[in-house]
């Protein structure tokens, strides 16, 4: 059947084409990687059943308000960064994670990370995860120390684990006398040296990294790559973002690629590659107005898709016993982790604190 899929998306004209390949649950789950390990010698780490992540497109003021007025009844445009991706990722997995640009990587480190909640979906992650992104998680007033010490205090760190520390990241960052300067003079390549150092000596079950090793000079990337060597040595998990085809043959054992906001591919480093290669190859040489209607049909797809046909995904993946289809048909209906009722408890709590300040400030002087 995946063989199917493959064939259809590749040829442009097939009907069939427009419609991304979706992985059931059957194809996205079991990896058993040959002369490696077995997966059913390692525990789950992450597992993502239909991860689902719709942003909303409107961006003029009336639209946000309305939207919290009523966010039942919002008109705002959506658009579906993720279309209800599965997987499981097992302890001590590097799992590479390509794809176009756009097409949903850094939503799902993200929503991996905490950074974003999930629109729908389950997602049960065992272990503290550190998110390590160039775009992402240093105060830019602050100096790099005072950046290491924010983050590691965040990390639940204490000030005398942070004492004995401090310097060894600082040295590792490579940054010299720039770690007592602001973050907001660095470039991206600096931003990069102290994020990465930060993480790594976090210590974190789950490392996350997007896109961070990208922008640093070649040997400090090499020292990056070889240092989370031994983190894929010491059995963490590891998932990794990156454009840079070298790093993730290098570097992974797994590969997802994801293709406008679907899991379009899920296995063994080497194979997924060699499937991407040759989708970019077949890209690269349709003309000009093809490849404007290929992205554009499938980014409409992005916009039309709906939790209907969410549910009919999830209703025809014989692979999901009962109970767990209908944990995700039901998230799926309320709208992820934001219930109904949460909506109702904040509403409540909000007039309430409301009242307070108004007694407070009309009434108790
Ligand atoms: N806050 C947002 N509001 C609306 N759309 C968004 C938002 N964030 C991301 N998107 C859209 O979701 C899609 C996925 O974006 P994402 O950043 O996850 O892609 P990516 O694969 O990481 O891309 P790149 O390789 O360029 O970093 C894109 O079409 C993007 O425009």
């Amino acid at each position: 059947m995946a063989e199917d899929n493959k064939k259809t998306v590749y040829t442009p004209d097939d009907p069939r084409g427009l419609n991304e390949p979706f992985l059931p649950v059957a194809i996205a789950k079991q990896i058993d990687l040959p002369g490696n390990k077995n997966v059913s010698d390692a525990p789950i780490k992450v597992t993502g059943r239909y991860i689902t992540k719709e942003y909303d497109m409107g961006t003029s003021r009336n639209e946000k308000i309305q939207a919290i007025l009523n966010p039942l009844k919002s008109n705002k445009e959506k658009f579906w960064g993720l279309k209800g991706i599965s997987f499981d990722v097992f302890e001590g997995d590097v799992v590479g994670v390509i794809g176009v640009n756009g097409s949903g990587k850094s939503t799902l480190l993200n929503i991996l990370s905490g950074a974003l909640v999930e629109t729908s979906g389950r997602l049960v992650i065992k272990g503290q995860t550190s998110l390590l992104s160039v775009w992402d998680g240093l105060r830019d007033n602050l100096t790099g120390l005072e950046n290491i010490r924010l983050k590691s205090l965040m990390m639940g760190l204490s000030n005398k684990e942070i004492d004995d520390q401090i310097n060894d990241i600082a040295e590792f960052s490579e940054l010299g006398k720039f770690i007592k300067q602001p973050v907001k003079n660095y470039s991206s390549g600096m931003r990069s040296k102290l994020g990465f150092s930060i993480a790594v000596h976090q210590d974190p079950d789950i490392m996350i990294i997007d896109e961070a090793l990208s922008v640093g000079d070649q040997t400090f990337t090499r020292k990056a790559l070889n240092k989370m060597k031994e983190f894929k040595a010491a059995g963490k998990t590891i998932f990794f973002v990156s454009h840079a085809l070298g790093q993730i043959e290098e570097f992974t054992d797994k590969t997802m690629w994801i293709q406008y906001g679907e899991l379009r591919a899920y296995g063994d480093t080497a194979t997924i590659l060699q499937e991407y290669k040759d989708w970019t190859k077949w890209y690269n040489q349709l003309d000009d107005d093809v490849k404007k209607s290929y992205v554009s049909a499938r980014k409409q797809a992005q916009n039309d898709f709906n939790r209907t046909q969410l549910a009919e995904r999830i209703a025809e993946d014989g692979h999901l016993d009962n109970n767990e289809k209908k944990k995700i048909v039901r998230d799926n209906e309320i709208g992820g982790r934001l219930s109904l009722l949460n909506w109702l408890l904040a509403l409540a709590g909000t007039g309430i604190f409301a009242y307070a300040v108004y007694m407070y400030t009309y009434l108790g002087r």
